[in-house]
């Protein structure tokens, strides 16, 4: 593993995920439940883990920390080495949109928008500069053709494909994806599965992905278990 950690100057060279000992308490206080308790994982760039386990096991609280969009009580967690404790809350975002790509259940796409247009804006709000054509990622994600449709005009599983291609846009180290296969039939799930593992070999990306859906853990390089705030597997 190419991950060192000392108490003394903790150093951090996985360019994926690395989180260790995270606590995370949940409630307000008369009645808290852990929702993380004491979870260490790494995922390293190109690797697809898959994360299951029962409602309530703290899978959307993994994502969450895993996203900086919440903090752990303790722990570390960085993100290509950065510490995200050490970044305030603008840093945090701006860290948040050049580094992590989420992927939602439905695609989340803004109505209003077309799939170029969905891309687009990320790609302004990243701040990345230069020309931006978003036919290349929407015909990786077997969505070339459907530039100009909006969202109401898209079958489930191509609004998830352009949700995975938006995600990309900024060429994220971390991909965290939340089950992504929940609205699809069978066949959807397989292929919108597929494509995040072929996109997350082929751009180096570290990427976790909640699901309960065990149909598709094949696509996984890795699969582990949540079960009452821990991991395991
Ligand atoms: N805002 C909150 N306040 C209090 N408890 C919460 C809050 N959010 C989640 N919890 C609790 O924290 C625990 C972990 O929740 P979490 O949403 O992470 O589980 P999950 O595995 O993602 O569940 P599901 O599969 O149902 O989405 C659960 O016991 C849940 O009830």
């Amino acid at each position: 593993m190419s991950t060192q950690t000392s108490n003394a100057a903790q150093t951090v060279t996985t360019r994926g995920l690395f989180i260790q000992n995270a606590n995370l308490a949940l409630g307000d206080g008369s009645s808290t439940v852990q929702a993380l308790d004491n979870v260490s994982l790494s995922v390293e760039p190109g690797e697809l883990v898959a994360v299951v386990g029962p409602s309530g096991a703290g899978k959307s609280s993994l994502l969450a920390v895993a996203g900086a969009l919440a903090t752990p009580d303790s722990g570390l967690v960085t993100v290509n080495g950065t510490d995200l404790s050490t970044l305030g809350k603008a840093a945090k975002a701006r860290f948040r949109l050049k580094n992590i790509g989420f992927v939602f259940q439905s695609g989340n796409l803004i109505p209003a928008l077309n799939a170029a247009e969905q891309l687009e804006l990320v790609h302004r709000m990243a701040k990345m500069g230069g020309t931006f054509n978003p036919h290349d990622l929407l015909d990786a994600v077997g969505m070339g053709h459907k530039l100009k449709s909006r969202p109401d005009q898209l079958s489930g599983g191509e609004r998830q494909r352009v949700g995975i291609a938006r995600a990309l846009v900024s060429k994220p180290t971390l991909l965290l994806v939340d089950e992504p296969t929940a609205a699809l039939d069978r066949k959807r799930s397989q292929d919108v599965v597929e494509l995040l593992a072929k996109e997350t070999h082929e751009q180096g990306v570290a990427t976790v992905m909640v699901t309960h859906d065990h149909d598709v853990l094949h696509h996984c390089d890795r699969v582990v278990e949540m079960v009452d705030g821990r991991l395991a597997g």
